[in-house]
């Protein structure tokens, strides 16, 4: 009972927290379109936040930008873009656009001397990224502050997660991460190639991102990428699947398995194949480590396995667990298994043991919340809890994401225009 008790208030204090007083000096963030993920990504967490206030807002149609701002209590409303960015009192951007104008609209902004917290996939290919976030605006002294918004990074959950083990033992990755058919319609943003979708480009770049974290590394190669198309009539240049195996330089295997329409998976497969499925929506991510051998001196051996499973690691606020299953086989003098031992701990994180500078966090906090906190920390120049996504990641992220994309035989998200003329 307790349990459940200390789940729902948890839960509702992360959507409904509580609403903090504004610090002199709070930072004042416009938002560039009244986008969906504008509640969950900025203006819930900023509630809670002393130093953020959300400021403005500005839509391709006023009206909607009206009712936008209206619904969240939002005071400015801009007409244009260009106008919320132009606005002295604004001094960061949340850039929620739809890939494909996330470079523009950070460039225009940075320009601007606005710092951004920018959504991912940060921009649509690694040619854009080298140019964004290696762009002279960040050399010399109190550079402007840009991020790529992968919150899961920035839960507690995660960064504890990767203390558990040391990348060059991980021999196999698996990351599953789906999306039942139906919630997201074959004409939004996230399945238009103009505006530089597919499912590598949404669901997928968490899996590519995670991946990478968890092999602290680059892939050295890409065994082999597909892709399940977008069904005729759709875009299809578009990925509405993503599959792929990648090889890393310590010799481990990761796979990595997107889907944004998932079907079947029932009985009677000729009758449900078409129905969205829910089975395998929670994204789940598998590590299993190289087995360890123990010699004693009698002559017999102990090898040990270890393997996490991290159930919903891109939502940990909502629900995680991290199941971490130990498999310990006796070996007598012969070689032969004489005994095995097989063990499982669950574990649950929802706070740092400590931070170096600020704010600790509250186990309701949101990952949105949490990246929050870092994003204020670094624009005012704090430590805080020390993660942070650095440009070169930011580069790399996309470097493996062009790299699938040519593997599958599909094209690289397409370059924006601005990049040859807004720089
Ligand atoms: N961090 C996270 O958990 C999530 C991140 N995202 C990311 O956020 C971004 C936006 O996603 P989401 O909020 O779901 O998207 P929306 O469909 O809400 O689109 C966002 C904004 O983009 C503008 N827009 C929409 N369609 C078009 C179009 N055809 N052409 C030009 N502009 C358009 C609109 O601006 P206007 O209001 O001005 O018309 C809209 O408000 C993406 O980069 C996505 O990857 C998305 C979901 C979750
Ligand atoms: O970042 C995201 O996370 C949640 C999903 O619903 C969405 O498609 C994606 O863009």
């Amino acid at each position: 009972m307790a349990f459940l008790y200390n789940y729902f208030r948890r839960t509702y204090t992360t959507f409904f927290p509580p609403v903090a007083t504004k610090n002199d000096g709070a930072l004042r963030i416009g938002i560039l379109g009244a986008a969906n993920i504008a509640p969950q990504g900025i203006i819930t967490p900023a509630k809670s936040h002393p130093e953020v206030i959300v400021a403005a807002v500005a839509a391709r149609d006023p009206k909607k930008a009206e009712a936008f701002a209206k619904k969240h209590g939002i005071p400015i409303v801009h007409k244009t873009y260009d106008d919320l960015i132009a606005d002295p009192s604004i001094n960061c951007i949340y850039n929620p656009l739809p890939n494909g104008l996330h470079y523009e609209w950070t460039i225009k902004a940075l320009k601007a001397g606005k710092h951004v917290l920018l959504e991912k996939p940060s921009v649509s290919n690694a040619e854009e990224a080298r140019s964004l976030f290696r762009h002279p605006l960040f050399q010399g002294p109190n550079a402007l502050v840009l991020l790529e918004a992968f919150h899961y990074r920035f839960h507690p959950l995660w960064q504890t997660f990767l203390t558990l083990f040391d990348a060059k033992d991980v021999e196999e990755v698996e990351v599953k991460n789906s999306l039942l058919a139906g919630v997201f319609p074959r004409d939004d943003i996230r399945f238009i190639y103009s505006l530089s979708g597919g499912t590598l480009m949404d669901f997928g770049a968490y899996a590519v991102s995670s991946v990478r974290g968890i092999f602290a590394s680059e892939p050295a190669n890409i065994k082999s990428a597909s892709h399940r198309p977008m069904p005729a009539g759709f875009d299809q240049k578009c990925d509405e699947a993503i599959f792929a195996v990648y090889e890393f330089p310590n010799g481990g295997v990761a796979k990595i398995s997107v889907d944004l329409q998932a079907t079947g998976g029932y009985w009677f497969p000729a009758l449900t194949k078409n129905w969205p499925r829910l089975k395998g929506s929670l994204p789940t991510l598998t590590v299993k480590l190289r087995a360890t051998t123990d010699k004693s001196s009698d002559g017999s051996e102990k090898s040990t396995q270890k393997r996490f499973i991290v159930h919903n690691y891109m939502g940990p606020h909502i629900f995680h667990r991290i199941d971490i299953a130990t498999t310990i086989q006796h070996k007598d003098l012969q070689g032969k298994v004489a005994k095995t031992e097989n063990k499982i701990e669950y574990m649950k994180v929802y706070n740092w043991p400590t931070v170096q500078e600020g704010r600790k966090g509250e186990e309701w906090w949101s990952t949105y919340r949490f990246q929050l906190e870092a994003f204020v920390n670094r624009v005012k120049g704090r430590t805080g809890s020390g993660v942070w996504v650095e440009p070169d990641d930011s580069i790399q992220q996309m470097e493996m994401i062009d790299a699938t994309y040519r593997k599958t035989g599909l094209p690289v998200r397409p370059t924006s225009k601005a990049l040859g003329s807004v720089t």
